[in-house]
C-alpha cells in the first residue's frame, strides 16, 4: 500500500477563523496549514492535554506498557513554553486529565469497549502486581506533571474516555467563556488529542493543532498520519515557535522626546 500524497494544493494566505462582531478589535494571525487562522487570545483556549505521570514520565503507565515516550521531554519543554506564552496573553489554559475513580468503576467493565482497548487495564490485568497503579484518581500516575501544574485562573477538566468533550465540563467551560478557537497541545496525538480535536471540529470550534507541542504513541508514522488529518480534515496545524511569536505582547510606543528649544 503507498502512503497518499501529502494535500499540498489546497492551501491558502487568507486568514480563516470565527466571525467577529462589527467592531471588534483587529486579531492576531496564527501561521498555519493550510491556512493562517485569525483569533485573539480572549476567544480561545490552550487545551493541554493528559500532561500527567502515566502519559510524559518513565514507569508511568505508557512506558510501562511498552510504548516509546522517550521524545517526550522535547514535547514537555514545548508545552510549557505554549503555556507560558498563552497565560502572558491573557489566554485561559485548560488541563485535561484522564482516569478513573481508584475502585475502577467509571472505566466501565466487560460490558464496555473501553475495558477491552485500554492498555493501561489491559496491562494491569496482565501484570496483577500493578493492579490499581495506573491512572487512579488519587495515585501518582494520575497526578499532571511537575512541569506543568494549574496556576489561578487555569482550568482541569478531568474526563474518562480518549475525548476531553465525553461525559465532561469542557464544552459548557468553554461556551460559558465565549471560546471559539482551541489550540491544542499534549500525549498522546494519535489518541486523546486527535480524538478530542475531532469532536472540537464537530462541535464548531476552529481547532489548531501545535505538532511540535504533541508527542505521539507508535512511532514517527502515527505522528505524521494525525498531523495529515488535522490539516487536511479537521483543523489547523501550526507551531509552538510561530504561536508564541504570534501571542508575543506587542511593542509599546514610546513618548518621543521634546526638542529643546533653541534660546
Ligand atoms: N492521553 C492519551 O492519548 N491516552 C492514550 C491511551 C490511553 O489512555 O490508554
Amino acid at each position: 500500500m503507498t502512503t497518499p500524497a501529502r494535500n499540498t494544493t489546497l492551501t491558502s494566505t487568507t486568514p480563516v477563523g470565527a466571525p467577529r462582531l462589527p467592531g471588534a478589535p483587529a486579531p492576531r494571525v496564527l501561521p498555519a496549514r493550510p491556512e493562517p487562522l485569525a483569533l485573539h487570545a480572549t476567544d480561545s483556549a490552550l487545551i493541554v492535554v493528559d500532561m500527567q505521570n502515566a502519559y510524559a514520565s518513565i514507569g508511568g503507565y505508557v512506558d510501562s506498557a511498552g510504548f516509546d515516550i522517550s521524545g517526550a521531554q522535547g514535547t514537555i519543554a514545548n508545552i510549557a513554553r505554549t503555556i507560558a506564552a498563552a497565560r502572558a496573553a491573557g489566554m485561559l489554559v485548560v488541563f485535561l486529565q484522564n482516569g478513573w475513580d481508584a475502585a475502577y468503576v467509571e472505566a466501565g467493565g466487560p460490558g464496555s469497549p473501553n475495558w477491552h482497548k485500554s492498555n493501561a487495564l489491559k496491562t494491569m490485568r496482565a501484570k496483577p502486581e500493578l493492579q490499581g497503579k495506573f491512572l487512579a484518581k488519587g495515585g501518582w500516575d494520575y497526578e499532571l506533571i511537575a512541569e506543568m501544574k494549574p496556576q489561578p485562573g487555569d482550568i482541569v477538566v478531568p474526563k474518562t474516555r480518549y475525548s476531553g468533550f465525553f461525559n465532561s465540563t469542557l464544552d459548557s467551560t468553554l461556551r460559558a467563556r465565549g471560546i471559539r478557537h482551541l489550540v491544542f497541545t499534549g500525549i498522546a496525538t494519535n489518541v486523546c488529542v486527535e480524538s478530542t480535536l475531532r469532536d472540537a471540529f464537530h462541535l464548531e470550534y476552529f481547532a489548531v493543532m501545535l505538532e511540535d507541542a504533541t508527542h505521539e504513541l507508535g512511532g514517527a508514522a502515527i505522528q505524521k498520519a494525525s498531523v495529515y488529518n488535522v490539516e487536511t480534515f479537521f483543523g489547523w496545524v501550526s507551531t509552538v515557535d510561530q504561536f508564541c511569536a504570534t501571542f508575543a505582547p506587542e511593542p509599546v510606543a514610546q513618548p518621543v522626546p521634546a526638542e529643546p528649544a533653541i534660546a
